[in-house]
């Protein structure tokens, strides 16, 4: 159990760590609650039926420093989380025929960020979870905090 005394007398700090996770997927912006021709004006280019591919990049944490450990979280266990809930389901995969949650739900960066908290939150300890931030291009990102 962490003490004060093993943390050099400190009180419990409160730490934020990110871990940069690169992983590749293509889709198409298709909402089922628009016609045809409503989908191509809300999302253009971003519509067209062979879909397009990206580069993602997913990060995130908080919580307090263990006072034993010194870490917020071993990176070594965050790394087999987010091979679990992002890298297998995600990585090299189609989100709109693959992933059954985006079946019904529009493939957006935002409903990925939802995506990966609601099954981060899962696996990880509870409050760890600090925030979802990804890249989907250099230009464009999304951070989603599970509110
Ligand atoms: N709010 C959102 N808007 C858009 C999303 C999204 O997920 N959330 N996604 C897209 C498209 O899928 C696509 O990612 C847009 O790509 P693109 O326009 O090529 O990206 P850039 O803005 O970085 O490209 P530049 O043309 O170089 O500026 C659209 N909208
Ligand atoms: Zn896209």
């Amino acid at each position: 159990m962490a003490t004060a005394a093993a943390n050099g007398g400190q009180t419990e700090r409160v730490g934020y760590i990110t871990r940069i996770q690169s992983f590749s997927a293509c889709h198409r912006l298709h909402s089922l609650g628009l016609s045809d021709e409503d989908n191509i004006k809300v999302f253009g280019k971003c519509n067209n039926p062979n879909g397009h591919g990206h580069n993602y990049k997913g990060l995130m944490f908080k919580s307090f420093i263990d006072a034993v450990t010194g870490m917020v979280m071993n990176l070594t266990d965050l790394k087999m989380y987010i091979e679990d809930v992002i890298m297998t389901p995600l990585d090299h995969k189609n989100l709109d025929k693959d992933v059954p949650y985006f079946a019904n739900v529009v493939s957006t960066t935002e409903n990925l960020a939802v995506y990966i908290w609601d099954n981060m939150v899962k696996v990880l300890p509870t409050d760890t979870l600090y925030e979802i931030k990804i890249h989907e291009t250099d230009k464009n990102i999304v951070v989603y905090r599970g509110e």
